[in-house]
């Protein structure tokens, strides 16, 4: 095999990775749902609907096609939403070359089992902990096209392969770090959506920088809480995967989480803003698995849960602020 990596989802995010792929050296080909994407990357070398403006380098194909877009591949990334993953693999995975590894770059937990993306891999593909791999960090999919400088992190249990894929990812703008935390950059990369969320409900209301800074702070504090709890390294939390993709979402204009949150701030209700954008803000829905997990473990979540309470209609984001500064108070490290 030569240096083909498939990604399959052409969004934003697949789109993006796949010009860091491409800087690095690789051929990609990307898989789009849609037909008419597919010969727009092909004839424009551009993603209109997810990524305009941008200019694709000629590395990167794309095909409506999961047979051609795996054939040769000996990476598969993946990056469709979160919830639409366990339905779309039995259409990749017959296609998927023998050991090729497959790397998530999806942040949400799934609702109903409340696995993480790598474990709805392992269940359906039936494949070992040494083929998935997760990258994650603070990668604002226009940023990243605009080759602004980053870091992130590529997690797998077996380090020889996260090695392997430092290599294959390193551009000149992207740095990636190696992590055999699997776990810990998941639970990072899904929580961040939440609290973005819940500081996009504070900016909505007008509220500054005091209120941000303490969400941003308790939500690490939560987040850390539950995954430390199930298995997380806490370093991982300090790292690129953990605080540093929450600051850059929850500061950031371009999060579709952060977005999500400010418009509901606004008045505006759930159904408004899904029905004013195709872009997925993976909290909406994270914030119920994240919630039934926290409950499970038996874990101490409000920031989870109120958001929840806010995205199921059940509280107001005026509400919302009462209901933190309310709480019995405590300790700050308990
Ligand atoms: N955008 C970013 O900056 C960014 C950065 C890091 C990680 N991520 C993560 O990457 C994942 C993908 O996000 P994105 O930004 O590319 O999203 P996006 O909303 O920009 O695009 C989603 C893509 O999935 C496709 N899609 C929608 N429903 C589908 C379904 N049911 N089955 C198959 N495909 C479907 C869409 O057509 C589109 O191509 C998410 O988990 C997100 O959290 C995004
Ligand atoms: O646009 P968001 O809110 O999905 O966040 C994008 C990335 O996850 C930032 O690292």
């Amino acid at each position: 095999m030569g240096n083909k990596i498939a990604v399959l989802g052409a969004g934003s995010w697949g789109t993006a990775f796949s010009i860091v792929l491409a800087d690095a050296g690789n051929d990609v080909c990307i898989w789009a749902r849609r037909e008419e994407v597919a010969a727009a990357i092909n004839e424009r070398h551009e993603n209109v609907d997810y990524l305009s403006g941008i200019e694709l380098p000629r590395r990167i194909t794309a095909t409506h096609d999961p047979e051609r877009a795996l054939a040769g591949a000996d990476v598969v990334v993946l990056a469709v939403p979160s919830q639409s993953l366990r339905d779309n693999l039995p259409t990749f995975l017959p296609h998927v070359e023998k050991d090729a590894v497959l790397v998530s770059l999806m942040k949400g937990v799934e609702l109903g089992t409340l696995k993480r993306m790598s474990e709805v891999i392992a269940e359906v593909g039936d494949v070992g902990a040494s083929r998935i791999a997760v990258v994650s960090g603070p990668n604002l999919a226009r940023e990243i096209a605009r080759r602004e400088p980053a870091a992130s992190v590529v997690a797998c249990a077996d380090e020889d392969v996260a090695t392997m894929l430092q290599h294959r990812l390193h551009s000149p703008a992207f740095r990636p770090y190696t992590s055999v935390d699997v776990l810990g950059c998941e639970y990072g990369g899904a929580y961040k959506n939440v609290v973005a969320l819940c500081v996009g409900m504070a900016v909505g209301q007008g509220f500054g920088d005091n209120t941000t800074a303490s969400l941003i702070t308790r939500g690490l504090a939560e987040t850390a809480r539950l995954a430390m709890n199930l298995g997380a390294n806490p370093l991982t939390l300090m790292g690129l995967a953990g605080l540093g993709d929450l600051v850059a979402t929850c500061s950031s204009p371009l999060s579709r989480n952060r977005t999500f949150g400010e418009k509901l701030g606004q008045g505006m209700t759930v159904e408004e803003i899904y029905a004013s954008t195709r872009q997925v803000a993976e909290g909406a829905k994270s914030c119920s698995s994240l919630r039934a997990l926290a409950a499970r473990t038996g874990v101490d979540a409000p920031i989870v849960d109120a958001v929840d309470e806010v995205v199921q209609g059940r509280l107001t984001t005026s509400q919302l602020m009462d209901a933190f500064i309310s709480r019995d108070t405590k300790a700050e490290l308990s």
